[in-house]
């Protein structure tokens, strides 16, 4: 998504602002490159002018490439983006931002080159002066943690539209700009699509805007140039251990949310032990204020979830926080943990300056979220339900929560990701096996590594979990037919999960998606069945 009108901005002002280390070169010409950004002098070569060229937008993208942009060319973990950099200046590019890797290929173009050692570390800063630091006057809610964020986002969203402000939402399972839905790539868009979104939401009239902000977009510097007025986090536990080097560091990334650079304030979930500890850390740095929730009331915080009544569809619960505040709230998404995520939400807006009464009504008014928790009802005698749990944490808290409600079974279907954290797959298969009746493994994205490989990883995990103590065990490595066979299964009062895709509308095997959407798997099954009597 990109705004409709854009400023013309000036290549040397860009390169005078990135100062020393930054040159800004035409290929032509014979001058040696000029440090800190002073424009050359016309080079009479054939190469245009760098004094002279205007961007009016940005990408990291040759693909997403529109007239008139800068092409941000990064040097990345499979490819260098100058390989595409003729691929980007036939698309309209004006000019190449790269790195001097990238200077001879971004030279080729004819184009004015402006390299910068580091550019992806430049990015953010480089596309918020692209669109005139479109996020100014945006109250801007972030939340991050390994569960929860698309969550909280979404009923974040609901509060600020509650409050009567135009809204956006940027996240896992879609962006979205005053009620225009846009699929999201990406959960954090990369900076450069960041601040682009930024001044679509700006043109709109969007007044506040809810967002996830993962890890891989902490480390990799997409949020640089953003400024969060309340940052939330909701907790810490196993996951992509592919790109963080131990939880240790993957916190390290996670914490960095909430310094003066991000954030105004900070919202933390006292019961996760990750979630003290940064409560801990932030208090001791004094630079950022630290509001504090509980929904479990085990632990001492501003504000907690308490008398809390939980349902088949949802929740109720006190919000009590300091000097005796109170309010009545509901939740419409199953288990303790959304009361968690629900209080996360509405702390997360009163900080931000929204009237309490405000932030639980959208709380309340949100209907779900696509893919967590989400029934599918056909009028069958047992519980159907998708959600997106893809981690032995979320794994836990559903089949908790789920237990709860089951007059019957439990079975969950669940397979595990392919080239993503193997150091969670035999975690995700003792979860599933030691608080589910019947498990039923399955592939999920496989991607390109072998499925076999991928299901025997998770089955070492059920060989932790006494024989005695595990779930009934089947493995059903097409997708389909394993939901089809749980279905089959079900008993009246039964609950079923099938878990991992959630909102997800493919499934990727090799480099190939094909279509698959266990909403509507799960739903010809349930018919299905129900036709046969
Ligand atoms: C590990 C990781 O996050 N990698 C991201 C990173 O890739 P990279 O820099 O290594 O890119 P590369 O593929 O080598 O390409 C280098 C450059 O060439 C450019 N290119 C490439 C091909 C082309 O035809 N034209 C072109 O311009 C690319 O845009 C890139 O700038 O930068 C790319 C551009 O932004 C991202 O697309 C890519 O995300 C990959 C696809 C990904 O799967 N990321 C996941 C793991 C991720 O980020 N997940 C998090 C958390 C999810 C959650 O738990 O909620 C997220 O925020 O989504
Ligand atoms: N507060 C929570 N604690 C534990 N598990 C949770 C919590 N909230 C959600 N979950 C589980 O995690 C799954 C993903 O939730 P959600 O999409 O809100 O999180 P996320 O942090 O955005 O995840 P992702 O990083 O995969 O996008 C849910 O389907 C549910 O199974
Ligand atoms: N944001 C997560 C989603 C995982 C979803 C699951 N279906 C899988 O493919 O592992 C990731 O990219 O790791
Ligand atoms: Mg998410």
């Amino acid at each position: 998504m990109r705004p409709l009108q854009n400023q013309l901005r000036p290549l040397t002002e860009l390169a005078r602002k990135l100062g020393s280390g930054a040159f800004l070169t035409c290929v032509d010409s014979t001058e040696p490159p000029l440090t800190e950004g002073a424009a050359p002098a016309a080079d009479g070569g054939a190469g245009p002018d760098p004094a002279e060229a205007t961007i009016t937008g940005i990408t990291h993208d040759s693909r997403a490439v529109r007239p008139g942009d800068l092409y941000a060319a990064l040097p990345g973990a499979r490819v260098h983006g100058a390989e595409f950099a003729a691929q980007a200046a036939d698309a309209g590019a004006v000019a190449i931002l790269t790195d001097p890797d990238g200077y001879d290929r971004a030279a080729g173009t004819r184009l004015p080159v402006l390299t910068v050692p580091d550019p992806r570390s430049r990015l953010g800063e480089i596309a918020a002066w692209v669109y005139g630091d479109p996020s100014d006057g945006l109250l801007l809610i972030g939340t991050t943690g390994t569960a929860g964020k698309t969550t909280v986002s979404y009923l974040v969203e609901a509060g600020l539209r509650a409050a009567g402000l135009t809204t956006g939402l940027i996240g896992t399972v879609e962006m979205r700009v005053a009620g225009e839905r846009v699929d999201a790539a990406l959960t954090t868009p990369e900076s450069t699509d960041l601040h682009g979104l930024f001044a679509v939401m700006r043109e709109r009239g969007v007044g506040g805007a809810a967002m996830e902000v993962s890890s891989h977009a902490l480390a990799m510097g997409r949020v640089a140039g953003t400024r969060y007025d309340v940052a939330v986090f909701t907790n810490l536990s196993q996951d992509h251990l592919d790109f963080h080097a131990d939880l240790r560091e993957y916190f390290d990334t996670k914490a960095m949310l909430f310094t003066p650079e991000y954030s105004r304030m900070a919202v933390v979930n006292a019961d996760d032990r990750f979630g003290r500890a940064l409560i801990d850390m932030v208090q001791a740095r004094g630079e950022v204020p630290v509001t504090t929730f509980s929904a479990e009331g085990d632990h001492e915080a501003d504000w907690r979830a308490d008398d809390v009544r939980l349902g088949p569809e949802g929740s109720a619960f006190r919000v009590v926080g300091p000097g005796g505040v109170e309010g009545e709230a509901t939740v419409r998404l199953p288990g303790p943990f959304n009361v968690s995520n629900a209080l996360a939400a509405i702390v997360g807006l009163i900080e931000a300056g929204i009237p309490m009464h405000e932030a639980i009504a959208g709380v309340a008014e949100c209907p779900g979220v696509p893919g967590r928790m989400e029934r599918v009802d056909e009028g069958q005698n047992f519980t159907a339900i998708v959600d997106y749990s893809h981690k032995p944490g979320a794994i836990e808290a559903v089949l908790t929560s789920v237990r709860e409600i089951a007059t019957g079974q439990v079975t969950m279907v669940v397979g595990c990701g392919g080239d993503r954290d193997r150091a969670k797959r035999p975690l995700m298969g003792e979860a599933a096996v030691r608080l589910a009746d019947t498990v039923v493994f399955t592939d999920d994205n496989p991607r390109t590594e072998d499925p076999v490989t991928i299901l025997a990883a998770m089955l070492d995990g059920v060989a932790k979990v006494p024989a005695d103590q595990r779930a009934r065990v089947t493995v059903e490595p097409d997708r389909a037919a394993a939901i089809e066979l749980a279905v089959d299964r079900a008993q009246p009062g039964d609950v079923l999960v099938v878990a991992g895709k959630g909102h997800e509308t493919g499934q990727y095997v090799g480099g190939e998606e094909l279509p698959f959407d266990d909403r509507r798997v799960l739903g010809d099954a349930l018919r299905w069945r129900l036709e046969q009597g």
